[in-house]
């Protein structure tokens, strides 16, 4: 068995991390003193002095006035001209509302490099270590602790954030404010962008819309964002229905869209291939997977990994692989081909509700993160994801569907042996599995159509009398000493 890890998102993913920019910037950690870290506890008034954790952040900020690095700063490029931003005059400013090049291509946030590589690999990989766990604003959160990375000229007191991120493997042993009025920020969702979507609206007095695929998701997913006061549409259509609707719609109203059509939510999800490298004190696994739908995940990663290349935090890439539903799985059926012909596929029915995308809007990144990446798609079929979502739950985890086909990958792909049985490999547990009660009820029930559910652990009914719960007692523990 390959030494893998699970790399949990469940909690807090880190897709839509909302920031409002005011119009003025301001320099960023102006120290070339690696680490510039967050002010001690000394160096901070007393408790009862501070008025919110915004102030602290202006008392540190104004205790690192120093500087004499250039200054951090990205904006939009076309997508197609990402190998070589010169090759385009066509950039647009961050504060830009703006979702496609000129030529409709997507979009990409393009870091000044050169200013990121006055510092070297060392120093970026001390910066972001010695803020784990930090209580400092904003570099508590596991995304604005690479802050330079990701939306370098953003205020600190402009960040929405709940210090998300951060989040641990388990070894498997066992917005911005913008030059434009604003008034609500949208997506589309299977059910997790519309979650985090409206947590962290909630959270800043934004107001949420979200068009969802009416019985297409979970009723955990849907009450959240109920819950966090969005409002909810309910539309009889799938994903790819809502994700033209709210294309169409963000395109007439000042609604913000929160979707990974908008390249900057990408920066934030990049931050997760970061925390993997720190999380290996910088060693390099040999492979990351990911579920794959709307195939935003997968582009994020690969940027992150390479930043970290380019930027000489680390001397390689993971192998990425990118796994689908066999019921949603247009991307496996391109790669299948040769990467000859893309055709969107109507996405059917699948546990893993939340990757039952057919049209996915980030098919040109993730064909371009996976041929950097030399990287794989698989597929697992309805019967697979659930027996693997089966088998890491009965190792203590307690996952998702979707985590289901990743790992349903790990499995194919460590039987072919293309993954070595040394090879460390690290799989993306993407949602909680109490998202998806349901599909676990089902199985434990072996009530699923044509299905062995060969994991099945269904409660053994018994009477209420000593002698019969002995019996069934003393079966079990005789079929465990075996
Ligand atoms: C739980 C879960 N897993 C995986 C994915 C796939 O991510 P992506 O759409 O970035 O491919 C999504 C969203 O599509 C999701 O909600
Ligand atoms: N699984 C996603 C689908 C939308 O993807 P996005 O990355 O474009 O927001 C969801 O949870 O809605």
């Amino acid at each position: 068995m390959a030494a893998f890890s699970l790399f949990s998102t469940a909690h807090v993913t880190p897709k839509p991390t909302l920031h409002f920019i005011k119009a003025s910037t301001s320099d960023l950690p102006k120290t070339s003193a690696p680490p510039s870290q967050p002010s001690t506890q000394s160096q901070q008034p007393p408790l009862k002095t501070r008025h919110n954790i915004r102030e602290e952040a202006r008392l540190h900020n104004a205790a690192t006035t120093a500087t004499n690095h250039p200054r951090f700063t990205a904006k939009y490029v076309p997508f197609t001209a990402i190998s070589d931003p010169s090759s385009s005059d066509e950039s647009y400013s961050l504060d830009e509302i703006v979702y496609r090049s000129q030529s409709g291509s997507l979009l990409d946030v393009h870091h000044d490099m050169a200013a990121l590589k006055h510092f070297d690999g060392a120093y970026w990989r001390n910066l972001f270590d010695s803020r784990v766990g930090k209580t400092t604003w904003p570099f508590g959160s596991g995304v604005w602790s690479k802050k330079e990375w990701v939306l370098p000229e953003i205020d600190d007191d402009d960040i929405v954030s709940a210090f998300e991120g951060n989040s641990n493997l388990f070894w498997a042993e066992r917005l911005r404010k913008m030059n434009k009025p604003v008034v609500g920020v949208g997506c589309a969702s299977t059910g997790d962008t519309s979650a985090a979507l409206s947590a962290y609206c909630a959270s800043a007095g934004i107001p949420s819309i979200v068009f969802l695929p009416a019985n297409k998701i979970s009723m955990a997913q849907l009450v959240q964002p109920i819950a966090n006061g969005a409002f909810v549409l309910s539309i009889d259509t799938d994903f790819d229905g809502c994700m033209q609707l709210i294309r169409e719609v963000t395109a007439e109203l000042p609604i913000y869209l929160a979707n990974s059509l908008n390249s900057l939510r990408l920066e934030g999800q990049k931050t997760a291939a970061i925390e993997i490298l720190q999380q290996f004190d910088w060693e390099v696994p040999d492979w990351v997977i990911v579920p794959g739908g709307n195939l935003g995940n997968i582009y994020a990663f690969y940027k992150g990994f390479s930043m970290c290349k380019e930027l000489g935090l680390v001397d390689r890439i993971p192998r990425l692989v990118c796994a689908q539903a066999a019921n949603a799985n247009p991307l496996y059926l391109y790669y299948k081909s040769g990467w000859k012909e893309f055709k969107p596929v109507k996405a059917n029915t699948t546990f893993a509700s939340a990757i039952q995308i057919g049209d996915p809007v980030s098919i040109d990144r993730a064909v371009y993160a996976l041929q950097k990446s030399n990287g794989i798609v698989e597929e697992a079929t309805e019967e697979e994801l659930m027996d693997a979502m089966a088998q890491a739950d009965s190792t203590g985890m307690f996952t998702c569907p979707h985590t289901g086909v990743a790992l349903t990958a790990l499995i194919k792909l460590r039987r072919s042996g293309v993954i070595g049985p040394t090879d460390r490999t690290v799989v993306v547990s993407t949602a909680h599995g109490l998202k998806f009660t349901q599909s676990k009820i089902d199985y434990h029930s072996k009530d699923i159509k044509d299905m062995a559910c060969r994991y099945a652990n269904p409660p053994v009914q018994v009477k209420a009398d000593f002698g019969s719960v002995m019996d069934v007692l003393k079966k079990y523990l005789l079929s465990k000493s075996h």
